[in-house]
């Protein structure tokens, strides 16, 4: 297949592009460098360095002899994503090309709009793109378990089962998300129903939970092939900082009482979830949904496996939670869709969490533990202008 993978300079985007290409597909990447640029506005960077986007592809190129064709731009510029598309022809689109962190979606007013312009805009594009050059093209969207929150009922495969006042109907599963950032997401996935229903254009939803791990089988094989692994407090997610922050000898920043329950899921089964995704398309008209995550945890349990599998000691602090969400409530979700594909989900092992030490430790001289502590407040909402 000929799949563009948008976003793939990023954490996710560049480890399921080389898996893709590793895996026979005629892959090309698309990016506009901003999470780059995030970094620069923030004062952080990965822990890991990382290459540049074009001599990770020579490094691609160099140990495996395979290709990977680059497209600079952004998918704001309807001119570009129209003419990507057209050159590059893809059989499937996947779509990681948005701004991805809920705390710097609450920064203030102007870090909300960007991020709902930038990821609504970039979709909407896409969409028209995809619809006006070749309908037939599948949409493969990083949608989150985010979008859902945190309901006092079962979490369904995107779509809900509806008995009301004696009569039935099939809906979209009622969301409740808890940034502007997972905000959205979900005005993305109505976006993508409207056109699935309207134009008959295929696509799939990925509602992927939180992901952990730095490492796959391609990123491996060089270290100019690295991808990200960040710890600060807007971009860095709950385990990988949870790592980083017990090679660093920092107290493990558990917000609030940790009971906040969220779907996870390993790096690993990232790219392999994605790859499903493709090689069995929507079908025409189609809106489908997956839970791409393979387990659930709360925040104090993800600490506490941590903490446990440190060869050290390594401390948890309660810090009054910065965000608005609920530390006590149910939580179970249904994630049988990529199983059913063939989904061999690894499950959070202490194998995995040693080799994520050691590469903290490897490049611990390099953290900056000004960022590692939260700063922006949900209830404060950073000011209007
Ligand atoms: O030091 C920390 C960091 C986070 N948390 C808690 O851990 C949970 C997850 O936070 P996170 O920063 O790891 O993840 P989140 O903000 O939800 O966003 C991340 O995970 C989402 C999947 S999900 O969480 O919505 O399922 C993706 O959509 C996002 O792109 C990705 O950045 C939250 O309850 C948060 O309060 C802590 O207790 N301590």
């Amino acid at each position: 297949m000929r799949v563009l993978v948008l976003g793939g300079d990023g954490y996710l985007g560049w480890p399921t592009a080389l898996y893709l290409s590793q895996a026979g597909h005629d892959v090309a990447v698309a990016d506009n460098f901003v999470r780059r640029q995030y970094d620069f506005e923030l004062g952080a960077d990965s822990l890991v360095p990382i290459e540049s986007l074009q001599t990770r592809v020579e490094a691609w190129r160099q140990v495996t002899g395979k290709t990977i064709d680059m497209f600079i731009g952004d998918l704001c510029d309807a001119d570009f994503t129209y003419q990507m598309i057209k050159d590059f022809a893809p059989d499937a689109v996947v779509h990681f090309a948005e701004q991805r962190a809920a705390p710097y979606s609450m920064i203030d007013r102007k870090h909300a709009v960007y991020t709902q312009v930038n990821n609504v805009v970039g979709t909407l594009n896409l969409l028209y793109a995809i619809k006006e050059i070749n309908p037939d093209i599948h949409l493969v969207k990083l949608g989150t378990m985010g979008e859902y929150g945190t309901p006092n009922i079962d979490i369904e495969e995107g779509w809900l089962d509806l008995e009301y006042k004696g009569r039935t109907d099939r809906v979209l599963y009622p969301k409740r998300p808890g940034s502007f950032y997972h905000l959205s997401k979900v005005h993305d996935s109505h976006n993508m129903e409207f056109a699935c229903r309207i134009w008959g254009l295929r696509a799939t939803d990925l509602n992927q939970g939180v992901v952990y791990g730095q490492q796959t089988a391609e990123t491996a094989l060089d270290d100019r092939l690295a991808t990200r692994f960040d710890y600060d407090a807007v971009f860095g997610t709950v385990l990988n900082r949870f790592v980083i922050q017990a090679v660093l000898g920092h107290p493990l920043t558990v917000y609030g009482s940790g009971g906040q329950t969220r779907g996870i899921i390993d790096i690993r089964d990232t790219v392999r979830c994605i790859e499903l995704a493709c090689e069995n398309p929507a079908e025409p008209g189609e809106f489908r949904v997956f839970n791409q995550m393979t387990e659930s945890m709360s925040v104090l349990q993800i600490a506490q496996t941590v903490a446990e599998a440190f060869p050290g000691a390594a401390t948890i602090d309660h810090l009054d939670n910065p965000r608005v969400e609920k530390e006590e409530h149910y939580y179970k979700v249904t994630h049988t869709a990529l199983v059913e594909l063939g989904l061999e989900p690894h499950l959070l092992s202490d194998t995995l969490i040693s080799s994520l030490f050691d590469i903290a430790k490897r490049y611990g001289d390099r953290a900056n533990l000004d960022v590692m502590r939260p700063g922006v407040d949900w209830r404060g909402a950073g000011g209007g202008r």
